[in-house]
């Protein structure tokens, strides 16, 4: 569904240039639930906005289903944004109409995609959980359903991609879970492939595969060891993501691979590090250790 390679952004303002992708490499399979990780300021949110058609890439390569991102008109992007890709962020009500109530909050994107379909914008409510609520006034809901209306306006041009910026940033644990169940159950059932950005390792911990981002570039990936298990399933409450998760290096296409800032400063390696294969094991030392 989605293929990164060598994936670059670059940030001009006045006479400053910020680099906030260096050669990202990421793929992800379609009907994958899966998130990224990474301290503030690693290139999360870019990536994400040029996934969502918000922001274009600099250089590199980044394929979304038949789109190529890095190639696509203006024109077609309007069309990509509108029908392929859904973008669901931490405080939504930017994009909610207060004065209408859930159902057409729902129906408006259908309205101006020519899709309009009441029905459906009924059912994803329902999916939601906000079945007795789609009557209601936006201001009239918590912020925690809010954000369930904004899940399912994110669907109502039926996405084959949803994207999320720390959809559980602004609401409590209960919320939170919540919302990921909703998240899990639209993944199974419509088959909707979803990346999730966040800090919270919790909620990471609820996915098949985390990717976590450092300096602009994948570093590296966490695997569920075993998928049919389910997080939020009996037996696994406040399990971790290293529980759950087996811990993996990146490594791209040229043979590169990250190593942590802390390993490297810890063993005092800067320019260059001394590198040994014994047959079943890569040594990296810092060339002084052989002195
Ligand atoms: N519009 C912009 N203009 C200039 N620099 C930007 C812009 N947007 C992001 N950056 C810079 O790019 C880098 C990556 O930012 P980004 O928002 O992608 O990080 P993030 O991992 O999402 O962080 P956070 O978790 O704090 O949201 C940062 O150094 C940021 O200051």
């Amino acid at each position: 569904m989605i293929s990164c390679e060598e994936l670059v952004k670059i940030y001009k303002t006045d006479d400053i240039e910020v680099v906030a992708l260096k050669g990202l490499n990421i793929s992800v399979e379609s009907g994958e639930m899966m998130a990224i990780i990474g301290n503030s300021g690693s290139g999360k949110s870019t990536l994400l906005n040029i996934l969502g058609g918000l922001d274009r890439p600099s250089a590199g390569q980044v394929q979304v289903g038949e789109w190529n991102l890095l190639k696509i008109t203006d024109e077609e992007l309007v069309k990509y944004k509108r029908n392929t890709v859904g973008f669901i962020w931490q405080n939504n009500a930017r994009n909610l109409v207060p004065y209408l109530t859930a159902v057409e909050n729902v129906e408006m994107p259908m309205m101006l995609s020519g899709q309009y379909d009441r029905a459906y914008a009924k059912q994803l409510l329902e999916w939601v959980g906000l079945k007795e609520r789609m009557g209601n006034k936006l201001q009239q809901l918590s912020g925690g359903e809010q954000q369930r209306v904004a899940i399912a306006i994110s669907l109502a041009n039926r996405p084959s991609l949803l994207l999320a910026d720390e959809p559980t940033g602004s609401v409590d644990t209960k919320t939170s879970d919540m919302i990921m169940d909703i998240f899990r159950r639209l993944n199974r059932e419509l088959g909707v492939t979803i990346v999730i950005v966040t800090h919270d390792m919790t909620l990471a911990s609820k996915v098949d595969r985390v990717v976590a981002i450092r300096d602009g570039m994948t570093s590296t990936e966490f695997i569920k060891r075993n998928p049919n298990l389910d997080e939020t399933g009996p037996g696994m409450a406040g399990s971790t993501m290293h529980d759950a998760h087996e811990e993996y290096v990146v490594l791209d296409r040229a043979g590169r691979l990250q190593i942590p800032k802390a390993y490297l400063q810890a063993l005092k390696i800067d320019s260059k590090a001394s590198m040994e294969f014994d047959g079943e094991k890569i040594i990296i030392r810092s060339p002084k250790s052989l002195a």
